[in-house]
Order: structure tokens, then sequence, then C-alpha cells
């Protein structure tokens, strides 16, 4: 059987086994997480992104952007990026979500979907420069959109609502066992951002 989650208890582990996701629900009120997603979609230089899939080039229609503490680059899906320097919302977010979380972080990968068509499929986030088995946390403003984790061998699920505001953490062996994704959805017609905070390895 495949697990839905509504009740919010961040002390709570969503998944059976081989990881931890803990979902602390909205962690701004609806005031600072509507301020937010207004200054994100404004101040970021949101770019479209371009993968590499069956050997094609694709340009994704959902745009992206990479963030943080120094011009760290990024490959994944064979493009690679340099990361700027923090804008003043994205720094005072990642403090916040450090104290929640009890973690630290040192990058942030942001993706706007303009709306419920656009999604992201199934990945882990295991690239090779993130550290290994580090905690990512994930933000989202805007339209509430499902997420989904599917377990690697078993194919179990777990299901949940991403809220306006909410913030979500990954840790443990997750990306290991679990892979996950954002189902493209007809029912939403508007727009989505998402932050991702993580460790990349720097040495
Ligand atoms: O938009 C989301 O909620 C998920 C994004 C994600 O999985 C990623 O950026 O790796
Ligand atoms: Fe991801």
């Amino acid at each position: 059987m495949d697990l839905f989650v509504n009740e919010i208890n961040p002390g709570q582990n969503l998944l059976p086994k081989d990881g931890i996701v803990n979902y602390f629900g909205p962690m701004v009120n609806q005031n600072q997480a509507d301020f937010y997603f207004g200054q994100l979609q404004k101040t970021i230089p949101w770019e479209h992104d371009v993968i590499h899939m069956f050997g094609k080039r694709i340009v994704t229609k959902r745009k992206v952007a990479w963030y943080g503490d120094s011009p760290f680059e990024y490959t994944y899906s064979q493009s690679t990026k340099k990361a700027l320097f923090w804008t003043p919302e994205l720094m005072e977010l990642k403090k916040l979500v450090e104290k929640l979380t009890e973690e630290t972080y040192n990058s942030c990968l942001l993706n706007l979907y303009h709306s419920g068509e656009e999604g992201m499929g199934w990945h882990s986030d295991d690239e090779k420069e993130l550290k290994r088995n580090g905690a990512i946390a994930s933000v989202s403003f805007g339209a509430e959109r499902k997420f989904v984790f599917k377990h690697k061998t078993t194919k179990k699920k777990v299901e949940l609502q991403l809220g306006h505001g909410s913030l979500l953490v990954m840790k443990g062996a997750t990306q290991e066992h679990w892979s996950h994704r954002l189902p493209p959805t007809k029912k939403v017609g508007t727009s989505r951002v998402n932050l991702t905070f993580r460790t990349i390895e720097t040495n």
C-alpha cells in the first residue's frame, strides 16, 4: 500500500525505512510567504534548464537558478552552472532553514514552475559534487503541489503535499535508496518556486 501523509509532525520520519524525511509544514507566516514568493520571482535571474535525455538536448519549460557561498560549479545532466552569491532573501531563508533543520548548507538550487503542467521527473539528488548523505532542505512557495518518493527496490511510494512557505528535509540514506518527483498536473494553473538547500563538498 502507498502511504499518504497529511498530518504535520516535524519529528516524524515519513519514510518507512532507508532514509529520513521530515515535513515541517509552513516555516513562515502567510504574509512572509507571499513576500518571499514575490521577491524570488522578481529578483532571481531565472533561466531555462537544459537537460540531456535519451541522447537528446532538451530545454525545460521550468526555469532554474543556482546560488552558493562561493562560485561553486555544479554539473547535473551534463550541464555545468556557476553559483551566484546569495540575495538578501535567500540568505534569510538559508539561516531560518539551518536553524529549523539543525543542519548547515552552502548552496541552493532554485526551480520555477510556471504551472502544474511543469514538473520534475524521477531522480535522486546524489550528484558527485554533493556531500554524501548530506541533508537537503526543500522550501516551497506558491501553488501547492504533490511530491512523491519511490523506493528504488521495493517501489513503495510515499506522497505528500508541499504547501506555500513549507519546509521539507531529506537526510541520511534517502538519496541512496529513494527517488523523488514532482508530478505534472492539469489541476494546478498557477506558479510555484522551490528552493533546495544543499551541501557541496569542498576540499
Ligand atoms: O520542486 C520540487 O519540489 C522538487 C525539486 C527537486 O527535487 C530538486 O530540485 O532536486
Ligand atoms: Fe530533487
